[in-house]
């Protein structure tokens, strides 16, 4: 492989939906400042969608997923970077409408881009990802509307999944109580391994039926899983606690009601890790490399994968078997 001749991840929309590896060149790259040999990228959620026909994730074809990478720099017209310095670069336009981390090389504009932080490697950086960035952002986001270990215990839905999993770590290295959510009674000692101090599972937090108001189970939660479960989760919710929500995977309606906020006083929050402004994003990896970072990131890695192995990973996520993170290796 060199740069002039390199191979990417490419999904394309012809006469049929194609997910393929393909050579490409520098030329092929979208604009920005700093060129990247990548080192590791990881799969999330959106890079699933981005790879199937209807996924609403990817805005022009030809296209290269990827929402994540990390690597070393190759050339750099931007002051703030240099040749061989290794950063990482996730979210905004990458894998969305700029060719993403599913590549040898990466053209990324310099204002994405975030030196890797001391006490991570690259790989460490990508087992995090975004996944383990929207953990982060959750917890502290809980923290900043008054969550301590003092409250009570936390909730931590869809707790198998990349942000579950990082959920349930953070919290408990942070010294909370942590009730991992689950429907795969096969990893329960893996999140016992992450740190979680109960299981239930998900029909503790949803029978099929959404209360108004229900039984005060949790200080807070986590929340990946949107939909009905969350819905639920927020009727069981402590007087004056928080939920963080991040994700979609059990829906994107919300058949809630205004009970849960007005007479006990919870917060709905909002986590968007995409758009996420950069002095927050630079805080929440210094704490990923030090307070937040987990003691053991090998245990998050459900498998180790190349580039051509991808078309047939990417569907994993889609189904609801993801169990911490699959790491991808340039
Ligand atoms: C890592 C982060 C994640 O995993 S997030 C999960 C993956 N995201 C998704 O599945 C969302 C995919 N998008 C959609 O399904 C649709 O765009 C939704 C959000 C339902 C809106 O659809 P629709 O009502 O048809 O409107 P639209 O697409 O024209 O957009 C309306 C305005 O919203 C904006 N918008 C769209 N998508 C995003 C996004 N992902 N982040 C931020 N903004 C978004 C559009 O740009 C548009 O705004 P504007 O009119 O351009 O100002
Ligand atoms: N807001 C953001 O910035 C942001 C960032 C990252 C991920 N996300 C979203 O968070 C969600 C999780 O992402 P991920 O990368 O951890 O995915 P993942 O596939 O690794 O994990 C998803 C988890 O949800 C569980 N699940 C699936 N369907 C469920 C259901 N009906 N009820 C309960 N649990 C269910 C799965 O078993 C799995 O444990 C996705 O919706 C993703 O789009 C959002």
């Amino acid at each position: 492989m060199t740069a002039e001749n390199f191979s990417a991840l490419v999904v394309n929309k012809d006469d049929a939906f194609t997910v393929k590896v393909n050579k490409l060149t520098l030329e092929d790259l979208p604009k920005g400042e700093v060129l990247i040999k990548v080192s590791y990228s990881g799969i999330n959620y959106k890079d699933s969608l981005a790879s199937i026909p209807d996924g609403k994730i990817v805005t022009s074809y030809p296209f290269v997923p990827g929402i994540d990478l990390a690597g070393t720099v190759v050339s750099s017209e931007d002051s703030r970077f240099k040749i061989d310095d290794e950063v990482i670069a996730t979210s905004y336009e990458i894998g969305v409408s700029h060719f993403g981390g599913f590549s040898e090389y990466a053209r990324i504009p310099a204002q994405w881009i975030v030196p890797l932080p001391k006490g991570l490697s690259l790989k460490e950086a990508m087992v995090i990802g975004t996944a383990g960035f929207t953990a982060a952002l959750s917890v502290q986001k809980l923290e900043e509307n008054g969550i301590h270990p003092e409250k009570g215990k936390i909730l931590v839905t869809g707790a198998t999944g990349g942000v579950g999993s990082f959920a349930v770590s953070i919290l408990s290295t942070l010294g909370y109580q942590v009730e991992a959510s689950t429907g795969k009674e096969s990893e329960h000692e893996y999140l016992q391994s992450l740190g979680a101090t109960t299981i239930v599972n998900r029909e503790e937090v949803y029978d099929g039926k959404i209360k108004a108001l229900g039984k005060q189970k949790w200080a807070a939660a986590v929340d990946s899983v949107g939909g009905e479960p969350l819905a639920s989760l927020l009727s069981q919710i402590q007087y004056g606690g928080a939920v963080a929500c991040s994700g979609l995977t059990a829906g994107t309606q919300l058949p809630t009601s205004v009970f849960p906020f007005i007479l006990r006083g919870v917060s709905l929050l909002g986590v968007d890790s995409v758009y996420c402004p950069m002095d927050i994003r630079l805080n929440i990896w210094h704490r990923l490399a030090t307070d937040f970072k987990p003691a053991n990131l090998n245990d998050f890695i459900q498998q180790e994968v190349t580039l051509q192995q991808l078309p047939d990973v990417l569907p994993i996520l889609l189904k609801g078997q993801a169990r911490g993170r699959i790491l991808v290796a340039l």
